[in-house]
């Protein structure tokens, strides 16, 4: 982030040294550690007996981030017996506690530190302390899971939730992003009021502005009427925005102006509209990766990345699969005895590349067809994924259930032929199959299917 942000943020720093006064808990005489969440240092735990430690990029930092976004010495950690107390160290991009800017602060464990983009927690070294940190539950709003990775999201977005800041929320394909802003939405002050999804991927980039920030009549060709925009119709509530690094690059400034001053014109209005609302965006892409190719911006990238939320992948977490296996079961008005133990063992072992969209996908199919329509436990492909747009059609089933069926067999049948023959290569299987990139990109996703280089957008072959 750029000096001058941080020179525009000095007025709110001032604001909320007066207020950030997060409560302590005393940190007793219990052994810290300091665990790195994100960022090039991700999975990093630092020990921390009692001691004080400097943060930064320096290398002669007691604890080195390798982070631009953060400082050569960031902030400092005075670790006493009974309290820890974190001071920003005049960094250019500040220290950030669940949201708020800080200066001086008394951390207590479980918190979450924002570095530049590197997020740090502070937690007892012993695992039994440790997992009195961890959130008891086994959901969050729909969002099942009994992991510890899974709880530990639980905990972050139980703290998140009935706060205001803005989220980003990161994973791959199908591992539950849309919940997860949804939970977070119903978990705030804000449940009452709308909750606003625009999917970025499956809107047309010429209609992305429009529908985002609204228009006025006569605003284009075909702007009959004003119009408001998801900012104006989630008014008190809140906006997901899926698959933020999509957002054409020109339009990038203006959801910045949305998220730092509270405020949107409609397309072809000249009156700023003041907003209150809660932005939530999630991203399946390496949203660092599409900064340093200058396709996202940075600043945008740092504003949206202040809290972040990482869903893992469900081949790292299996032990949710049997609890998430009995909710799909249950939303299906299926008892778990639908499905046999040899299946659920089968289940266990696959690798879920399409997460659990894919897992949720392969439990209907199995219900109803039985289990001839299991996925090859085989890392990789689907393994009767050919046969069933025929041979496993169940024509005792009402006509339009058993044509869905058909349907969805063709679609899944052709994507896998497509992809094996453009080799994975999005642009040119769009292009082969004579279908729009937005409505490839939709029913891949449909069917959890992922390019090998995990990119259904990427331009690969612009040739
Ligand atoms: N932890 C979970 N518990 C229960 N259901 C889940 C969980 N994770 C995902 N699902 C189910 O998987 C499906 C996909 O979830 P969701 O749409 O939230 O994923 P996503 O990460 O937003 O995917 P995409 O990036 O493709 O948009 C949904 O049907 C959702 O109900």
């Amino acid at each position: 982030m750029a000096r001058q942000d941080d020179e525009r943020n000095d007025a709110k720093q001032q604001r909320l040294d007066r207020t950030t006064t997060v409560p302590a808990k005393p940190a007793g005489r219990v052994r810290l550690k300091l665990w790195v969440l994100s960022g090039a240092d991700a999975g990093k735990g630092h020990p921390l007996p009692v001691g004080t430690y400097r943060l930064g990029k320096s290398a002669d930092c007691d604890i080195v981030l390798d982070d631009s976004a953060v400082s050569r010495h960031h902030l400092r950690l005075d670790v006493a017996e009974d309290r820890v107390v974190a001071t920003d160290l005049g960094s250019y991009n500040g220290s950030f506690c669940q949201g708020l800017r800080f200066t001086e602060l008394e951390v207590q464990p479980g918190v979450v530190l924002t570095l530049g983009t590197t997020q740090l927690k502070l937690m007892p070294e012993d695992t039994r302390e440790r997992s009195r940190l961890l959130s008891s539950r086994d959901h969050f709003g729909a969002l099942v899971g009994t992991s510890r990775k899974m709880r530990e999201v639980f905990t972050f977005l139980e703290r998140m939730a009935p706060s205001d800041s803005d989220v980003l929320i990161q994973g791959e394909t199908g591992t539950g992003k849309e919940l997860c802003a949804e939970g977070l939405h119903r978990e705030s002050p804000r449940a009452k009021k709308p909750f606003v999804v625009v999917d970025l991927a499956g809107i047309a980039p010429s209609l992305i502005e429009s529908e985002l920030f609204g228009h006025v009549k006569g605003a284009f060709t075909g702007a009959h009427g004003d119009r408001a925009g998801a900012f104006e119709r989630a008014q008190g509530g809140t906006v997901f925005l899926d698959e933020v690094g999509e957002l054409p690059l020109e339009l990038q400034p203006r959801l910045l102006r949305v998220l730092e001053r509270r405020e949107v014109k409609r397309v072809g209005g000249n009156d700023y509209r003041t907003l209150d609302l809660r932005v939530v965006a999630a991203t399946h892409v390496d949203l660092e990766a599409a900064v340093k190719a200058e396709k996202f911006r940075r600043d945008l990238f740092h504003r949206l990345a202040v809290l972040r939320v990482v869903l893992p992948p469900l081949r790292e977490r299996p032990e949710d699969i049997p609890l998430l296996i009995d909710t799909v079961l249950e939303r299906l008005g299926k008892p778990p005895s639908a499905l046999s133990d040899q299946t659920r063992a089968l289940l266990m072992q696959y690798p879920w590349p399409g997460n659990v969209r894919e897992l949720r996908n392969v439990v209907d199919r199995v219900v109803n067809l039985g289990e001839e329509s299991l996925p090859d436990i085989d890392p990789g492909v689907p393994r009767r994924a050919a046969s069933r747009s025929g041979g496993d059609l169940d024509l005792a089933r009402p006509f339009k259930e058993a044509k869905e069926q058909l349907v969805e067999g063709f679609e899944r049948d052709y994507l896998m032929s497509l992809l094996k023959r453009c080799e994975g290569r999005f642009n040119r299987a769009a292009r082969e199959a004579g279908i729009d990139r937005v409505y490839l990109r939709k029913l891949m996703r449909k069917h959890g299917l992922e390019l090998s280089d995990g990119k259904p957008s990427g331009d690969d072959d612009a040739g």
